[in-house]
């Protein structure tokens, strides 16, 4: 039996840090939401008792270091499976990115083996495998819109933002999210984001407030140290964007557009600054 699964890229609508914790993870408050741009993933039984992942992408570890892998064990581990796996991953959403590709991937994984391997593991039970994984890896298990605080963690599921284009450009840098966490001077942050605007926002269905409202702490670190991210944000807002903001540690840049008119004066005047540019839909 082959079994297929969808592994969406999420875009932080929000992201505040609250402190550094004494574990050496930052406390947040994020509301993340889903894109239609996304990673597939097809997995099937193997006769001997091995993990094998492999990938069209040359530029993703596909031994023990490659997220997908680590769900798989962890799910072996933690359940006493004896039976080996073959997965393919079928990458589109862009490396080291900000979308939570490799937390997404690893969240298919669990949600795909539990169904393989008729594990029968609840939702909550594949967020709590997954919160070993990474921070991102509990909402990309349960998808949709959430409040995420905790080290991102902890979810508490909220109404869709309206609907509207999302308009992705990556510039041709890598971030480790690590490094901006590890920069950032929580303490001495002047601005915050608001949630409970936010929340409003999306509670009245408010796009133009939602767009008023989007905000990201980790932009002071990653804007300071890449000015193509920066330049990227002026670029968005200079064609027609209603709100703009990076994603996570960056160095993605999302675009919010409610007018489909407009998409694609933006997507093709991104073009000429960088080769990875999406237009996509909200995963409501
Ligand atoms: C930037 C975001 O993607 C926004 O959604 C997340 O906050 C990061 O999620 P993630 O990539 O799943 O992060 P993890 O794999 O858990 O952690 C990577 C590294 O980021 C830092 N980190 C992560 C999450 C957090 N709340 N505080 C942190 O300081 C830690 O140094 C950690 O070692
Ligand atoms: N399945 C995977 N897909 C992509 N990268 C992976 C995967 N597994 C491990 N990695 C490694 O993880 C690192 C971060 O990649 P990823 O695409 O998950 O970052 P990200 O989008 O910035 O994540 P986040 O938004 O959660 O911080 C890369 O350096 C990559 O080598």
């Amino acid at each position: 039996m082959k079994i297929y699964e969808k592994a969406p890229a999420k875009i932080n609508l929000l992201l505040d840090v609250i402190r550094k914790r004494e574990d050496g993870y930052h406390e947040v408050e994020m509301i993340m939401t889903m894109v239609d741009l996304a990673d597939r993933l097809e997995m099937y039984e193997l006769p001997r008792d091995q993990i094998v992942l492999s990938s069209h992408a040359g530029y993703i570890p596909l031994d023990e270091k490659n997220l997908a892998f680590q769900a798989a064990r962890l799910l072996k581990e933690r359940c006493g499976v004896s039976r080996g796996v073959y997965i393919h991953l079928d990458k589109h959403i862009p490396v080291a990115a900000g979308l939570a590709g490799g937390s997404s991937d690893a969240a298919a994984a669990l949600r795909g083996l539990n169904r393989l391997w008729n594990l029968g593991l609840s939702v909550r039970e594949l967020e709590e495998l997954g919160a070993e994984l990474g921070s991102d890896v509990p909402f990309c298990i349960r998808g949709g819109t959430a409040l995420a605080t905790g080290r991102g963690e902890k979810l508490e599921t909220i109404s869709s933002p309206p609907q509207c284009w999302v308009v992705l450009a990556k510039p041709p840098i890598n971030v480790s999210t690590a490094d901006v966490y590890g920069k950032l001077r929580a303490n001495e942050l002047k601005e915050h984001p608001s949630v409970p605007a936010m929340l409003d926002a999306i509670e009245r269905q408010s796009f133009a407030d939602v767009c008023a409202n989007l905000g990201n702490v980790l932009e002071s670190v990653t804007l300071g140290r890449y000015p193509e991210v920066r330049q990227i944000k002026d670029v968005m807002t200079k064609l027609g964007a209603d709100g703009v903001l990076m994603s996570g540690s960056g160095p993605t840049v999302f675009g919010l557009v409610s007018k489909e008119s407009k998409v694609a004066r933006l997507y093709n005047g991104l073009r000429g600054f960088c080769k990875e540019v999406y237009a996509v839909r909200l995963l409501t």
